[in-house]
């Protein structure tokens, strides 16, 4: 039996200060929940979130990272710089860095072993564009995901990667992917998970749905069989609609 995993990404969203304020609320929300709960929050408010959530069962993630150790990178994060804090999971691939900061399947690659080598806990991303599930290659698109991420990758490692399935035109836009056509996917996903590492693995791997995530969806969808969990925008921003999408 999978334990559920929902996770709240908070993108580019609140000052230090709010981010406090919605992570104290939510701990209390979701005190009594059986599944894992995880906010990642943009860097500057990782250690705030830390320090607020410490002692609570609800964890703190990043949204991305660099996969060297250090050096002249301006801009980047390297991974024991969140180690160092206390956190225990970060985001690899999002969509969103795909498209907009060009994370490729070689960088995700890299990150994820990054995120191993320190002890992270990654959520994997990997979806297709409306275009793709247009002219039916999605499964295509996906398979080459998985595996280019997973290139190098050991059974063990691959074994505790949580893999958030988001199709692209699902992130933001209320159009959620029926509960079928996810757990379609996800299924694929996990019989690509057990095509490079066996069925063993793909049984214990947790894969979760993402886009458009809310509070009257999350109970149909996580009723299927492979949806382990979500990985929500939007509605993890209030901590009343987190916690009830938390206690599906
Ligand atoms: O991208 C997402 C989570 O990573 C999904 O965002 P929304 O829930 O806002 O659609």
């Amino acid at each position: 039996m999978r334990k559920p995993i929902i996770a709240g990404n908070w993108k580019m969203h609140y000052t230090v200060k709010e981010a406090v304020k919605v992570a104290n609320e939510l701990k209390g929300l979701v005190k009594d929940a059986e599944a894992d709960v995880v906010i990642c929050a943009p860097y500057i408010q990782l250690p705030a979130l830390v320090e607020e959530l410490k002692g609570t069962n609800v964890k703190v993630g990043a949204q991305n990272m660099h996969f060297e150790e250090k050096g002249a990178f301006t801009g980047e994060i390297a991974p024991s710089m969140l180690t160092d804090l206390g956190v225990e999971y970060v985001i690899i691939g999002h969509s969103e860095r795909r498209q907009y900061f060009n994370e490729t399947d070689e960088t995700v690659n890299m990150k994820l072993k990054a995120a191993y080598r320190h002890g992270l806990k990654p959520i994997l991303c990997v979806g297709e564009s409306l275009e793709q599930r247009e002219a039916d290659t999605t499964k295509d698109v996906i398979t080459n995901q998985i595996n280019k991420a997973f290139l190098d990758v050991e059974a063990d490692h691959a074994q505790d990667t949580v893999i958030a399935y988001e199709p692209i035109w699902a992130i933001g836009t209320g159009k959620t992917a029926t509960s079928e056509q996810a757990n379609e996917t996800i299924g694929q996903i996990r019989d690509m998970i057990s095509t490079l590492y066996g069925a063993g693995v793909a049984s214990k791997v947790r894969i979760q749905y993402g886009g458009s995530v809310k509070p009257n969806t999350i109970k149909e969808q996580m009723a299927m069989s492979d949806i382990d969990g979500a990985l929500v925008g939007g509605a993890s921003l209030l901590a009343e609609d987190f916690s009830k999408i938390v206690k599906f």
